[in-house]
């Protein structure tokens, strides 16, 4: 039995290089039994590389891993399994045609254990569930479980293997409020009964709330370490960016009405002109089960403005911005962009009106990890002079472009040949609105565009979308963050249901009109 005073995790000079890249370089981490820590830093930072490494799915290039004072192997997943470290990724890694027990039964023969049976397996899955409120039948197909659901099947698969240090990479990126609360009773009560938790999160006033220490790292490096108590969100931004971050409003910025604009040179009419740049009207849409997500629906977005659209995630937000951009079918209604009827559209001629998409789920819809970024900053456009040469690809002119819209978006890489599978999470992301946005488009349909952010990088987006509408484009931002849908919209829209509820102009919004619009209840 190692003295109480032994640290349960214990990391020391740990150093992970790809190719010429220091993704972490000296690194030392060193967490409690019962301690929930936070990892923070910018995108890019090295945190899910730290994370990898104690977790055996990388071998670093230097360093040692103590658990409970002993010297431990590095890099063998079996290792770190037997040893107690379970990750629950950012992408969850789930058969979804199987159950919950045969999920978390997966793999487990090949540990050398004895495959247990389901029955047994489910008996027990429904033992650990009951002691640290997770609620999961152990039965349910995971391909019907909610997003919270299948992190909390996750989260299951890795208590069952005898977890004892747990690692979440932005567990919460993918929550709702409400999910978040539960998320943080589990890890609060697995804190109790002495588990180590590793808190990776972006969201400053969530590690504030449950984490007791916090580790920041930058550009590979510690650069602070601290009991959470004795920091606060701004300092922790400091520390993280090195400098003081605000996060831009829409007051912030001058609107094409303030300014008074007429239509400018491209022949964009003002705000309070008539046509708006997207008309949504009694719009239907059902998903391929049959079930109606999108419920007669109805907005406009107008020249110069920001329109967000409210609402606990799930409600038709997803499938309204599908329809929209042209990625699925519309059963009744209309949509219209820049005066022109798209509703049965190809996605081609609505990206020629000028159309940008920032979906939510960038690994289905929005990058190829495979391909380099210079390619995948081109997948959506025609490629045409300047691009090409005579009808060939013109790969000089292919990379500079690559070049500029990394520059202007600050993705950090070795270079615009890397692949974008590569990148860290906030990186991938930049990419996405980098292409989005570097085209000066005329409606931005804005999903979630700061998920996964770190702070720099959302105040730099929200500046873009600004930025967007004073050029007098429109800006449909979707997000369940109510933080962001405040900070930036001229009006809110709140779904519920596939309908919209009701909508609010700036000046009226409180949270609580919004709180029972989101719960359901007309303006
Ligand atoms: N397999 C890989 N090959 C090459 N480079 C990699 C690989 N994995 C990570 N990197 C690089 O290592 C650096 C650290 O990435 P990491 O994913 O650890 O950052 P992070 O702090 O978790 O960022 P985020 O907050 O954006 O998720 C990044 O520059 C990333 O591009």
């Amino acid at each position: 039995m190692p003295p109480s005073s032994t640290p349960l995790l214990d990391m020391r000079g740990i150093r992970v290089v790809f190719g010429p890249l220091v993704a972490n370089d000296d690194v030392n981490l060193v967490v409690d039994r019962g301690e929930i820590h936070a990892l923070l830093g910018e995108n890019g930072a090295g945190k899910s590389t730290l994370m990898r490494a104690l977790a055996g799915l990388l071998v670093p290039a230097a360093g040692e891993i103590r658990i409970d004072g002993r010297l431990e192997p590095l890099g063998s997943a079996h290792e770190a399994m037997r040893l107690g470290i379970g990750m629950v990724h950012q992408h969850f890694m789930l058969v979804p045609t199987l159950t919950v027990a045969e999920n978390v039964c997966l793999g487990l023969a090949s540990t050398g254990r004895v495959f247990p049976d389901l029955k047994t397996a489910a008996a027990k899955i429904r033992d650990l569930a009951t002691t640290y409120g997770l609620d999961v039948d152990p039965n349910a197909r995971v391909a019907d479980l909610s997003i919270a659901g299948q992190q909390r099947v996750e989260i299951l698969k890795a208590l069952y293997r005898g977890a004892r240090i747990l690692i979440l990479d932005e567990p919460t990126a993918v929550l709702t409020p409400q999910e978040t609360e539960g998320l943080f009773r589990i890890l609060r009560s697995l804190a109790a009964e002495g588990t180590a938790i590793l808190f990776i999160s972006h969201k400053l006033n969530e590690v504030m709330a449950l984490t007791s220490g916090v580790t920041v790292l930058r550009q590979g490096r510690v650069v602070a370490t601290a009991k959470t108590a004795d920091t606060d969100a701004r300092g922790l931004a400091r520390m993280m960016v090195g400098s003081e971050i605000e996060l831009p409003k829409l007051e912030d910025v001058p609107s094409l009405e303030a300014a008074g604009t007429e239509p400018d040179a491209m022949g964009r009419p003002a705000r309070a002109a008539a046509t708006p740049i997207l008309a949504v009207e009694s719009l239907v849409c059902r998903d391929v089960r049959g079930a109606v997500r999108v419920d007669g629906a109805s907005l406009a977005v107008r020249p110069g403005e920001i329109v967000g659209v409210a609402g606990v995630d799930g409600n038709g937000q997803q499938e309204l911005a599908e329809a929209i951009v042209g990625l699925s079918r519309v059963e009744a209604g209309a949509i219209r962009l820049m005066g022109e009827d798209v509703t049965a559209a190809s996605v081609a001629r609505r990206i020629a009106l000028g159309l940008a998409h920032i979906p939510e789920d960038r690994h289905r819809t929005a990058i190829v990890g495979p391909m380099s970024i210079e390619d995948n900053l081109i997948l959506e456009q025609a490629v045409e002079p300047p691009l090409s040469k005579r009808g060939w690809l013109d790969r000089r002119a292919i990379a500079d472009n690559a070049r500029r819209i990394m520059a202007a978006f600050d993705v950090r890489a070795t270079g615009a040949s890397q692949k974008v599978g590569t990148l860290s999470g906030g990186n991938q992301q930049k990419v996405v609105l980098g292409r989005a946005l570097s085209r000066a488009p005329n409606l931005v349909v804005a999903v979630q565009p700061v998920r996964g952010l770190d702070v720099g990088a959302t105040a730099f987006v929200h500046r873009q979308l600004l930025a967007r509408r004073a050029a007098g484009a429109g800006v449909l931002l979707i997000s369940t963050e109510l933080d962001e849908i405040l900070a930036l919209s001229d009006r809110i829209v709140v779904m519920f249901k596939g309908a919209i509820m009701g909508e609010l102009a700036r000046a009226d919004v409180t949270v609580e009109k919004l709180g029972l619009m989101m719960a359901g209840r007309t303006a």
